[in-house]
């Protein structure tokens, strides 16, 4: 692998000049968002660069008076220019000093405004792209090429800086003799050949780096977690992770040397390429001393100045390399963030329903899928219906919902609201009158009160505390701290509750919002039998005139709504009510005795 990513490809120079174009919209790209973020960094940032850059020639010239007069006994005019020097040293070193801490200022608050960034585009996403099985290796290649944004940003400014010291040096170099310049800029020629080909593996390393790291995380991640340390326990499996830990970790490893690696040798050329070109620079300027055209603050200058002329070329050159290899991360960050795939929550229409729900023909495809997990699916839904769907496990019943409602996108003219296609309407209309709990419901490590109100104050004490206790959950109310006791594991203050609490605190927030559909998948898997009869008793009395769908494996459930629709493998097998299925003696009628004599017997 390391040998396929560093061998693929090598950046010629022709393939550099290719990409010119798509780099300078890119660099256009980071450096608009960075002034969009604060215009002021960028305007001080690349300002102070060029003052800098200014700064250190001056320096040098300063050099070239105070030896000139040393050495013709002017000692006043020696210590005007080292006064004039060392105040120019004093001035530079605060402009550092409240430059490095403003930049850290810009810095760490551009930090939360790139993480805002990225939240803002993950929540929009539509909910099906993070069903890919790639989503996560490419949210850590993204978090990546967000974070050089600034680093690309902050190598302009450097880059700048570079140029204008090394521009300034080589005028001054020029002015005593061209030769200098020539060979200058000649020997740094060379070395930007020598690292400008490993930009494309570094990168290629870097970006396998980001994808690697998310499965040695997630092997990390297990070892640490509580519910899975009862498992590797009791099957012995700890061995077993931790050396799947290792192996990602080490692929990772491999990755992180393997750049090292590719890094070795154009840093071992470019070495001795400037020793070659420091050396011969001297040896000229002591022959042309020697020879009496220059004097010895020439001497000094000169050579002061050809290498800060080198010293800036070679800074410059691995700044564009730098800028080149970053604009790399920007460009996979820039595939996703220019356009924010749309999620139709703007659409025109809104969400109504007086009349029914539709499905007609609808089949359904995962990303990455070629086997449909829907299956020309036909149905109709009336207002205040309660319909139950049941069927094995990967039947599609969750699928079916979550196209319900809207958090997956389906094709066109197959969902209908009051006989309006779903796509058609505005989303978040749909999501405000439209209350689910799924298998996988959220357990929030916050309040009693926050993980039922999330934020919602508009319901007093008494209503959350009647709630409760129509969910059989007061003792969660006598908490040490009442509605506002942590849950979870959070602090040493929380207290963890039991799956089927959890389940009732899901079901509460649900239920103390208002909404014309609610969908339950499983919404009793985790209660004991006597708590379920009851709290299905209760949902059904608590949603009399709105619609209902619930997901359920047990029959005894189906055997209380108005309507089943009974799936197996993404198709619809039989649907009408409980008492028309069991006539039919189809496979419902089947289920039914099955679990009848289970329980019987
Ligand atoms: N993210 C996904 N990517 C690809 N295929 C998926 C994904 N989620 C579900 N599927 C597939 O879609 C099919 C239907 O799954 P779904 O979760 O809807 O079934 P279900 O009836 O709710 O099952 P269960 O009763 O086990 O929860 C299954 O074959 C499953 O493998």
């Amino acid at each position: 692998m390391e040998n396929n990513l560093k061998t693929n490809q090598k950046s010629t120079a022709f393939s550099i000049l290719v990409k010119i174009p798509q780099m300078l919209k890119l660099l256009h790209f980071s450096l608009q968002y960075i002034w969009n973020y604060k215009p002021l960094y960028v305007i001080f940032a690349i300002g102070t660069s060029v003052i800098m850059a200014i700064q250190s020639n001056i320096t040098v010239q300063m050099n070239k008076y105070i030896i000139d007069n040393l050495t013709a006994s002017k000692y006043d005019m020696a210590m005007i220019f080292v006064a004039i020097m060392v105040s120019i040293g004093l001035i530079e070193e605060l402009i550092d000093i409240i430059l490095r801490y403003q930049n850290q200022k810009w810095s760490e608050e551009l930090t939360v405004f790139k993480e805002e960034k990225l939240i803002e585009m993950i929540s929009k996403m539509p909910l099906l792209e993070r069903e890919n099985p790639a989503f996560l290796g490419n949210m850590q290649v993204w978090s990546l090429g967000m974070s050089k944004l600034e680093a690309t940003f902050q190598i302009t400014a450097q880059s700048v800086k570079s140029l204008f010291t090394a521009a300034i040096s080589l005028f001054l170099i020029i002015q005593s003799d061209y030769l200098f310049a020539v060979i200058i800029l000649l020997f740094s020629l060379f070395r930007g050949m020598v690292v400008y080909r490993v930009i494309d593996p570094l990168v290629n390393f870097n970006l396998e780096m980001a994808r690697k790291y998310n499965i040695s995380e997630y092997f990390s991640s297990l070892l640490k977690r509580k519910d899975a340390q009862k498992e590797f326990l009791l099957s012995d499996a700890t061995a077993y992770f931790k050396s799947k830990w290792m192996r990602a970790k080490k692929d990772v490893l491999n990755l992180t040397l393997g750049a090292a690696k590719v890094n070795l040798v154009p840093s071992i050329t470019s070495v001795i390429l400037t020793f070659f070109s420091k050396l011969i620079i001297l040896f000229l300027i002591i022959y042309l001393t020697q020879k009496g055209s220059m004097t010895i603050g020439d001497y000094v200058s000169i050579s002061l100045a050809a290498f800060l002329a080198d010293r800036s070329i070679i800074n410059y050159l691995l700044d564009i390399k730098g800028l080149v290899e970053n604009l790399r991360y920007v460009e996979e960050y820039h595939k996703v963030a220019v356009p924010i795939p749309a999620l139709h929550v703007n659409a025109s229409k809104r969400f109504e329903l007086k009349m029914s729900i539709k499905v007609k023909n609808l089949s359904f495809y995962y990303p990455n899928s070629t086997t449909a997990a829907l299956k020309g699916i036909n149905f109709k839904i009336k207002q205040g219906e309660k319909v139950a769907i049941i069927g094995d496990n990967a039947a599609g019943k969750s699928t079916l919902t979550k196209i319900l409602l809207g958090l997956y996108e389906s094709p066109s003219k197959t969902v209908f609201y009051d006989d309006v296609d779903i796509n058609d309407l505005d989303k978040a209309s749909i999501w405000k009158r439209c209350g689910a709990i799924f298998q996988d419901f959220m357990k929030y490590k916050m309040s009693v009160r926050d993980n039922i109100t999330i934020g919602n104050n508009a319901s007093n004490d008494n209503d959350l505390y009647s709630l409760l206790r129509s969910l059989k959950l007061l003792d969660l109310y006598h908490l040490h701290q009442h509605l506002d006791t942590p849950l979870g594991d959070f602090d040493r203050n929380s207290v963890e509750l039991s799956g089927g609490q959890w389940q009732k605190v899901a079901l509460a927030r649900l239920l103390l919002r208002d909404f014309e559909i609610l969908v339950l998948d499983e919404p009793t898997a985790a209660l004991d039998p006597q708590s379920e009869v009851e709290i299905f008793n209760n949902i059904l009395s608590l949603t009399k005139n709105k619609t209902v769908i619930i997901i359920s494996h047990r029959v005894g459930i189906s055997s209380k709504v108005d309507r089943i629709i009974h799936m197996k493998s993404g198709e619809i097998k039989e649907q009408g009510s409980h008492k028309e299925l069991l006539h039919a003696k189809g496979d419902y009628y089947q289920m039914w005795i099955q679990q009848k004599e289970w329980y019987e017997s």
